[in-house]
């Protein structure tokens, strides 16, 4: 099939990185991810002194001491951004990465030797001053080790480098929890959280080792002379997430201790509309609930009988549960609503809280943490990425949620301290309710009306019952209201047959359905072969519009409407009328692309795309539909023409259209072959020819033939 668009280099060789980069930059990750580590580290460690410290004062007391270290890691990224880029960019970058990890060190160590609360509270504030000047140096020698352009190499860089900077928080909130554990076993040093800390230190001091011994980290920088230029570009990719293509992904955190930029905050994102207003709720909620689990987990794992292992673990549920949220949430009930996911979530999140509080056996407590932290994940995931609908950038939500943060850690264990336990009786039996516990009912009572709202603003399909509409998307297709199935006139159908072949890109859909038609017509079939996109003459200028590479900034709505208007047009000129003659159509694609593609490729809500195009189709369906299995790199490594706009997609772009077209078709089963198409081709061809027969009409024009023929009638869809 001919493509649109030839301007692009090949693709192979795009990705095939420069084995002399791979080294450097796996230099970089690794001292990235242990620097990060150590932040991470440092967090519960310094908490866990001055917890040690302020033992024998009042809650207040302990609790103000809690919230000074958070506040104090949390100041930095609010308001040092800007400083901080500008002093990593007049210095040189392997040794400042070197020197501030050395530096942290030095702190860190420092902690119990001087073994006082102002002294740790400075070593907080420095250490997350740290982590502010590391990342902006990061950013600037990733274009140099990644392999150049920011392009597809750069991209997975970038994203790699993230996934170490934050995935190492779970990995350090478990190896607080096995530091105390063995502080308390081999050394009898409960509470004391000096094991912690030094580790702290020492994992620092293995960054320090790991960037001061790459030395290729100094000359990759050496030739990016355009200092700030190449320094804040991708800055802003490795913050705000802007991809290249305009659609960003978002792949932090929501409380970023380690370096959103809170300049990002003049964002597009403006809180106009009732849908923008939800997402900025919903990041309100998500950032609340979280940093205040997070904050009081120390005071409440006390409360709870627990020492410092308790409170790692509590920590250590809350963040592995949130990155299991923000790694699943964009896979989850694929064909349930994004916007009523993230409404889900949030309100899951707020509720969540209370039992949080009120249960009291830790063990349960760090599982509905984990709870918690899942379901903040999926808001978060879900709703950066559908940000891109509504805003140009999801920074805003990103400095909103740093915000929020910021307030969380300075007013909720102070709060606790406030509230005080309280002993109540109900009725004879009597309960603890301790004072983190009663403050986090307090965040309880604000989050929860807090993502009810976020929920009814975010709702885009109201008056669709939410039971059936989660139901339906459980069993993995999106609810339709039976009174919306059938849309447009009611199909007119004489006597053709309608077959169409679907799949990824390269899997074999336009060979395939050429031999078909090339065998039926053998058989003496009447046989109209046609395509999709661009199968009549206005559809070809939708084509043309649609894969060029040219074609930038096409929104996914538009690209929608675009794919259905062709649609629209086939079926109205080439599809119908040929079935209504007696003719078997097949076509190289029809509507289940747009469902995989721009529903699940695009992460659009399916059941919309279903409606409309059930609209500008008139609900003819296929009889048959080939669904042409193949891995997509398989199918993109069989393409030689250059990729087109579509083509050119990520690789989980093309994984979710997979994923897309095998929900579909395991829907409804009676309606589809599918076949996998990583085997040689003539064997695929016989196995679609056998299940084609079945659905076959005699060649004979009906009526000449006796009723009683073998050949199965032909079924409406
Ligand atoms: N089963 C197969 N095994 C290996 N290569 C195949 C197979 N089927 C098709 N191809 C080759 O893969 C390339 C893409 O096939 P094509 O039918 O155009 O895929 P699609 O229309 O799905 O993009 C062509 O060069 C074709 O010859
Ligand atoms: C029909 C259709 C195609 N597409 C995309 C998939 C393909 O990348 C492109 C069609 O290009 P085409 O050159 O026909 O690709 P192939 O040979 O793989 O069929 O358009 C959609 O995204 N949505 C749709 O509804």
């Amino acid at each position: 099939m001919n493509r649109t668009g030839a301007t692009r280099p090949l693709r192979a060789a795009e990705s095939q990185p420069d084995e002399t980069a791979i080294k450097p930059f796996r230099r970089l990750w690794l001292a990235l991810t242990l620097s990060s580590l150590g932040h991470w580290l440092s967090v519960p460690a310094l908490i866990a002194v001055v917890g040690a410290l302020t033992r024998d004062d009042d809650l207040p007391v302990q609790a103000q001491a809690i919230a000074g270290v958070l506040v104090l890691m949390v100041l930095p990224a609010l308001l040092l951004g800007p400083p901080a880029v500008l002093l990593a960019g007049r210095l040189d970058r392997r040794i400042t990465m070197v020197a501030v990890d050395g530096v942290r060190f030095a702190l860190v160590v420092s902690v119990p030797l001087v073994d006082a609360v102002p002294w740790t509270l400075a070593v907080a504030f420095l250490v997350a001053f740290g982590t502010l000047l590391w990342f902006p140096v990061a950013a600037a020698v990733l274009p140099a080790v990644a392999g150049g352009e920011p392009e597809e190499g750069y991209e997975e860089a970038r994203r790699s480098l993230l996934r170490g900077g934050y995935g190492s928080a779970p990995v350090a909130a478990l190896l607080f929890v096995a530091l105390a554990l063995v502080g308390d076993a081999a050394f009898g040093v409960a509470d004391r959280a000096d094991l912690a800390v030094f580790a702290a230190a020492v994992v620092f001091l293995a960054a320090a080792a790991t960037t001061f011994t790459a030395r290729a980290l100094s000359t990759a920088t050496a030739g990016a002379a355009a200092g700030l230029g190449a320094l804040s570009a991708p800055l802003k990719l490795l913050f705000q997430g802007q991809r290249r293509s305009g659609r960003t992904q978002p792949d932090g955190p929501p409380v970023a201790g380690a370096g959103a930029q809170a300049g990002g905050a003049h964002a597009a994102v403006s809180p106009a509309s009732g849908p923008v207003r939800g997402l900025v709720l919903a990041g309100t909620v998500v950032a609340l609930t979280a940093v205040a689990v997070f904050a009081v987990a120390r005071l409440h794992a006390r409360d709870l009988g627990g020492g410092d292992a308790g409170y790692g673990s509590i920590l250590a549920g809350l963040t592995i549960g949130a990155a299991f949220g923000l790694f699943l949430g964009p896979r989850m009930l694929a064909p349930l609503s994004r916007r009523r996911l993230i409404g889900l979530a949030v309100i899951a999140a707020a509720l969540a809280l209370v039992p949080v509080a009120l249960v009291q056996n830790l063990v349960v407590v760090v599982f509905l943490a984990a709870f918690l932290g899942l379901a903040c994940g999926v808001a978060w995931a879900v709703g950066t990425r559908s940000a891109q609908d509504t805003a140009r950038s999801f920074a805003y939500l990103r400095a909103l949620a740093l915000v929020t943060g910021l307030v969380a850690v300075a007013a909720v264990p102070p709060l606790a301290g406030l509230i005080g336990a309280h002993r109540l009786s109900l009725g004879g039996a009597v309960y603890d309710l301790g004072g983190p516990a009663a403050a986090l009912l307090v965040v309880a009572v604000l989050a929860l009306p807090a993502a009810l709202v976020a929920f009814r603003r975010l709702d885009d399909r109201r008056g669709i019952p939410l039971l059936a509409d989660v139901a339906a998307a459980l069993r993995g297709y999106a609810y339709t209201p039976p009174e919306l199935e059938e849309s447009g006139p009611a199909v007119v159908r004489d006597r053709g047959v309608f077959i169409a072949f679907e799949g990824g890109e390269g899997a074999g859909k336009t060979t395939q359905a050429r031999l078909a038609a090339i065998w039926l017509r053998d058989h003496g079939y009447d046989v109209v072969s046609t395509q999709e996109p661009g199968a009549t003459k206005i559809g070809m200028r939708l084509r043309a519009m649609l894969l060029d590479q040219e074609t930038t900034g096409l929104s996914a709505r538009a690209e929608t409407l675009l794919y259905a208007a062709d649609r629209a047009d086939h079926v109205a000129n080439v599809i119908r009328p040929a079935l209504e003659r007696g003719a078997i159509v097949v076509s190289d694609r029809y509507v289940d692309s747009s469902l995989a593609y721009q529903g699940f490729g695009r992460e659009q809500d399916v059941s919309s795309i279903a409606r409309v195009n059930a609209w500008a189709i008139g609900g003819l369906l296929p009889d048959l539909t080939v669904l042409l299995e193949v891995p997509p790199e398989t199918g993109l490594g069989r393409l030689a023409s250059p990729a087109d706009r579509i083509e050119s997609e990520p690789h989980e772009f093309h994984e979710r259209v997979r994923e897309g077209f095998r929900a579909l078709a395991d829907a409804d089963p009676d309606r589809y072959l599918i076949v996998d198409a990583g085997r040689p081709q003539a064997e695929i061809t016989r196995e679609i020819q056998y299940r084609i027969r079945e659905i076959l009409p005699d060649p004979i024009p009906a009526g000449t033939e006796d009723v009683t023929s073998t050949f199965p009638a032909i079924k409406d869809a």
